[in-house]
């Protein structure tokens, strides 16, 4: 029996699930657990990994943030999790108890959807009570109102779901889902329906509540900003797989791959040969000139690396005698210059065909560079990062913004999955600009 410390630590182990072609669903015992298909799977005969062997743990009473574009696998591992989707392989553990076999309605989980999933001809309270009322529980009333205390929706009671804002509808799903004291909270995209003033204000909202009530929340997002503003830690996904996990501090100062690298935030990266070790640092080769790394910033020692930094750790001089010492440069003409108001962002191209993101801070200091000026890119090689170079990084020599805003499915089916069980309802750096 797990200690109540680590009742609300989740471990998936190797955690994997395939669909078959045209959503055919590849059970290992041949049950289905959610509703059908409903996207179409694209790759090959075989259909679609959608997640891949994944192995991830997630501390009791911690705020965990799975992050990746659409299509990465971020739901399926969510249902799997909920058990309204049956892995291919692996096992979901709860408190180091496998709960991979158990129905929905049996684990002591709880999910709020993006699409809020309330009962429209049921009032607020009832909606919260709903869960309580069916299981026999004691003193509905006091629980149902400390529940809307904490989000903050006291003297809402008898309002029905149609007449409340998104925000206020998606407070209602939480308590309806906290109140049923789950050991984790599955968050899919909670905030996406909201517009974007509201969904900061909520992604406060959201961090309070976590601290209040010391549940684990796993929060799944294509948003970076939310993730980094939630969560404690913070999963990468891609294509299935986790490329990085960690704080999100550490993610952004020391991406692990190219993807990390322009998903969470957008970097430089410079195709390049590693030349070896000198010192404390790696030496690399780019475009003909010689750059370093601190080696503890480098994740590779040999062979064809990406040398990352950021747009924000970039400075911009007008001529190579006015770069600090200790910093490392390339130089170019800015080829556009796109102004932001806390910033502006500069494309610097390089006459060695590289093209740099310079983001410079708008402190009132720093001249505009026109368009067209012949600039020097400046950084620090402690702001600088080492990658491995693999035939699958499409992000080299630009920085790109992976980040774009994708469409999210506003899970269709999932209120029928959540209502049939209603217990499961249930910096940028100072940056100059020294040339006008
Ligand atoms: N029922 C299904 N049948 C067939 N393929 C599916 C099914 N559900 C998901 N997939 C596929 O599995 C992959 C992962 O989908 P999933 O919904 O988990 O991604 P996601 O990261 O949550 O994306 P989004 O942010 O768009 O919701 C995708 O290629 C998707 O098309």
């Amino acid at each position: 029996m797990a200690s109540e410390e680590s009742a609300g630590k989740l471990r998936l182990a190797g955690l994997t699930k395939r669909f078959g072609p045209a959503g055919r669903r590849l059970g290992s015992a041949g049950r289905r657990f959610g509703p059908a298909g409903r996207r179409s799977a694209s790759s090959g005969e075989g259909g679609v990994t959608a997640v891949d062997r994944l192995d991830l743990s997630v501390p009791a009473g911690s705020f965990f943030a799975l992050l990746g574009p659409s299509g990465c696998g971020k739901t399926t591992t969510l249902r799997m999790v909920a058990g309204l989707e049956e892995p291919t392989g692996g096992r979901v553990l709860l408190g180091g108890e496998d709960i991979t076999g158990l129905r929905p309605y049996r684990r002591p989980v709880n999910t709020v959807f993006q699409s809020y999933a309330l009962f429209p001809h049921l009032d607020v309270f009832e909606n919260v009570a709903f869960g309580l009322r069916r299981r026999g529980v004691p003193d509905v009333a006091g629980q149902v109102r400390r529940m809307l205390a904490l989000v903050q929706l006291d003297g809402y009671d008898r309002q029905r779901p149609a007449r409340l804002s998104g925000g206020q509808q998606q407070r209602v799903a939480l308590a309806r889902a906290l109140v049923n004291r789950p050991r984790v909270l599955l968050l899919d995209e909670p905030l996406g329906a909201l517009d974007l003033a509201l969904r900061r204000r909520m992604q406060l909202e959201l961090k309070r509540i976590q601290t209040e009530v010391g549940v684990t929340f796993v929060h799944v997002t294509h948003d970076q900003e939310e993730a980094m503003t939630l969560a404690d830690t913070v999963a990468v996904m891609n294509a299935g797989r986790i490329e990085q996990l960690g704080p999100p501090a550490e993610l952004y100062e020391f991406p692990a791959t190219a993807f990390v690298a322009n998903f969470l935030g957008r970097s430089n990266l410079l195709a390049g040969t590693v030349l070896g070790r000198g010192g404390d640092d790696v030496l690399v080769e780019a475009y003909g000139r010689r750059f370093s790394v601190p080696a503890d910033r480098a994740r590779t020692l040999a062979g064809a690396a990406l040398l990352g930094v950021r747009p924000e750790k970039v400075r911009l001089a007008g001529t190579a005698d006015q770069v600090p010492d200790g910093h490392q440069w390339i130089d170019g003409t800015v080829s556009d210059a796109a102004y932001l108001g806390v910033s502006t962002q500069y494309l610097v191209r390089t006459g060695r065909g590289v093209e740099l993101s310079v983001f410079v801070a708008a402190d009132g200091e720093a001249p505009r560079v026109p368009v067209g000026s012949a600039v020097v890119a400046h950084w620090h090689p402690r702001h600088a990062f080492l990658l491995t170079h693999s035939s699958t990084d499409t992000n080299a020599d630009s920085s790109v913004d992976t980040n774009a805003d994708s469409s999210v499915d506003t899970n269709a089916d999932s209120s029928a999955d959540t209502n049939a069980d209603a217990d499961a309802a249930t910096g940028a750096g100072s940056v100059e600009a020294s040339r006008s």
